[in-house]
């Protein structure tokens, strides 16, 4: 057997189940079945990249996993107690709205009920950007917006993080910044991280698991099968991380 095949439900792999995918159907009201037969695990401590075309799925994916969606048929379990979201930037937010990053995560802070305001400013520092304490949200450029949503994620100690395109809109200085930075809090602090990913490469390099989502269906596999067995097909040569 390859051990490194996980879509199945064979996982050999040590560590907690996080989230299992047990033959999960899912269509929108009134549309075709858009995924069938969803079957795979996520662990505890995986850094999983979901990718896929255009219109594939992936974020439907994603909202199945954070509980937002329920399967038309199928069963998810999940184990997982603290889990946090980070969107592509802070789109709800009118850029001229006079609040600042120390605010709106000290807002987080509280909604969270968590008791000391030091939480909050601990959390810019892990994130190395608390001199952004009194910028107002909506002046930072793409990068430091997504490491201030990032530290506002990690508020809650979350056992699992989940990013959507977490290299859209960010400049690539920013990007080789980020990217080594998610798989520190993976690698060391042991957060559970899952990515919906357009960016191929940094799929590639950083992910333990990618989801490939096409047609309907969910293959799961290590990053070098991916590349071998979608990527390279997919550009008709061999592709080099
Ligand atoms: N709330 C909804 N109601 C009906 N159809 C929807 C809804 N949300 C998404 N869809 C449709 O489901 C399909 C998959 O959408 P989804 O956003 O999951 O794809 P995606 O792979 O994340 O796409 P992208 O890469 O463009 O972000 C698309 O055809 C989309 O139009």
């Amino acid at each position: 057997m390859n051990k490194t095949r996980y879509n199945k439900g064979y996982c050999t792999e040590k560590g907690t189940c996080m989230i299992s995918f047990q033959h999960v159907y899912f269509s929108y009201e009134r549309g075709a079945g858009l995924l069938n037969d969803i079957d795979f695990t996520i662990r505890d401590g995986d850094y999983v990249s979901i990718v896929g075309e255009n219109g594939s799925g992936k974020s439907t994916l994603v909202k199945l996993i954070l509980g937002l969606l329920k399967p038309t048929q199928g069963k998810i379990v999940n184990s997982f107690s603290r889990c946090a979201y980070v969107p592509q930037r802070f789109e709800s937010l009118n850029s001229q709205f006079p609040i600042t990053v120390f605010e709106v995560l000290d807002c987080y802070r509280k909604a969270l009920r968590l008791k000391h305001k030091e939480d909050t400013l601990a959390s810019l520092e892990q994130m190395k950007v608390s001199h952004l304490r009194n910028r107002l949200i909506g002046s930072l450029s793409g990068g430091q917006c997504q490491k201030v949503m990032i530290a506002r994620a990690l508020l809650g100690n979350p056992e699992m993080l989940v990013f959507d395109e977490p290299s859209t809109g960010i400049d690539v200085q920013s990007q080789w910044e980020l990217y080594p930075f998610i798989k520190k809090l993976n690698r060391c602090k042991g957060i559970t991280v899952i990515t919906v990913e357009h960016n191929l490469k940094f799929a590639v390099q950083h992910a333990t698991k990618m989801l490939h989502v096409s047609g309907g269906v969910c293959h799961g596999c290590a990053p070098q099968e991916y590349v071998r067995e979608f990527l390279s097909a997919a550009v008709g040569s061999e592709y080099h991380v």
